[in-house]
């Protein structure tokens, strides 16, 4: 089935307005949503959502009631997109990232690893998290820094996808990791991986929605938890997330836009945790608190 692109066209100014519009109506749907400039000269942006072609007609109803206020006059255009081999197309692109002293490289790249990195092998696949999202990168960079100023004796890696953080933690801290998705695909993924980078020992896999499983409670609390999810999500699971967290432990929030930022730290702050620092990458923030 092909996958189609609407979009409108207009200034920088309007089209970030149309992107914060389509970022609450789809928020909590798998729809990519982007911004990219065509003509930096003339100020020509394009705002964009992404879907399969049978999902066309809601999202365009949707787009259409949602833009009708304030940008009525702004024409929604339609692309198809040609079919490709994503995966193939990916893995071609997919050069290593990295962030604090990590470097996450797929198979084809092991030689580009540098002496005194901190090397994770991903291949693009089945589970999100080759690093090359802002999300991503912006926890690794976030937990490399919270290793140097505070003693960790147990991780839990909520929303593990690919396992790329779980195993970043490991390799880094040398204790015990839990790692958990509501998607059974990404568990085992993300333990293929696990085994892939050496882990032999330390580290354990649960599939779960939320905290919804015996794992959290055979493992925790925990010193560190990170959580790479959608911001709702996020602030919904915040009394769970923190009564799974030890007294001056960390956590690490992600999968944030940049304008949600405010909604997921009132709710953390609502459970007495301290905001530490938060950083940005590509739109995306991640937020470093403590209990
Ligand atoms: C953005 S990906 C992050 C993957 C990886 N941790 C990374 O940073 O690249 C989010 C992951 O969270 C999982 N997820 C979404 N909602 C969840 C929930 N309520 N409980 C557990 N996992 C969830 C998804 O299946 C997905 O694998």
């Amino acid at each position: 089935m092909s996958e189609i692109r609407l979009f409108v066209t207009s200034s920088e100014k309007q089209v970030e307005a149309v992107l914060d519009v389509m970022s609450t109506i789809f928020e909590d749907e798998d729809f990519a949503i982007a911004t990219m400039e065509i003509d930096e000269k003339r100020d020509v942006w394009e705002a964009s959502v992404y879907m399969m072609a049978d999902e066309e007609e809601s999202v365009r109803v949707r787009l259409v009631e949602a833009l009708a206020a304030d940008f009525s006059h702004l024409p929604i255009e339609r692309e198809v997109l040609p079919d490709i081999d994503w995966i193939a197309k990916s893995l071609e692109g997919l050069a290593p990232v990295r962030a604090g002293r990590f470097v996450i490289h797929g198979s084809h790249d092991r030689e580009k690893v540098r002496t005194g990195e901190i090397a994770i092998e991903i291949d693009a696949g089945q589970a999100f998290g080759t690093g090359h999202h802002g999300t991503t990168a912006g926890c690794l960079e976030v937990l490399a820094s919270v290793a140097h100023t505070r003693p960790v004796r147990n991780v839990l890696d909520l929303g593990t996808g690919s396992g790329v953080l779980a195993i970043a933690a490991w390799k880094l801290l040398h204790v015990p990791v839990l790692a958990t998705d509501i998607d059974a695909i990404a568990t085992r993924v993300a333990s293929e991986n696990a085994r892939r980078n050496g882990v032999v020992t330390g580290m354990t896999f649960a599939t779960a929605p939320g905290f919804h499983s015996t794992a959290f409670s055979a493992n925790g609390p925990f010193d560190l938890i990170i959580a790479n999810i959608l911001a709702r999500p996020l602030m919904k699971m915040a009394p769970q997330l923190v009564a799974n967290l030890t007294p001056g432990g960390s956590v690490i929030l992600s999968g944030i836009l940049a304008e949600q930022r405010w909604k997921v730290l009132a709710a953390y702050n609502g459970q007495r945790l301290k905001h530490e620092r938060t950083i940005w990458r590509n739109g995306w923030v991640t937020i470093h608190l403590t209990k």
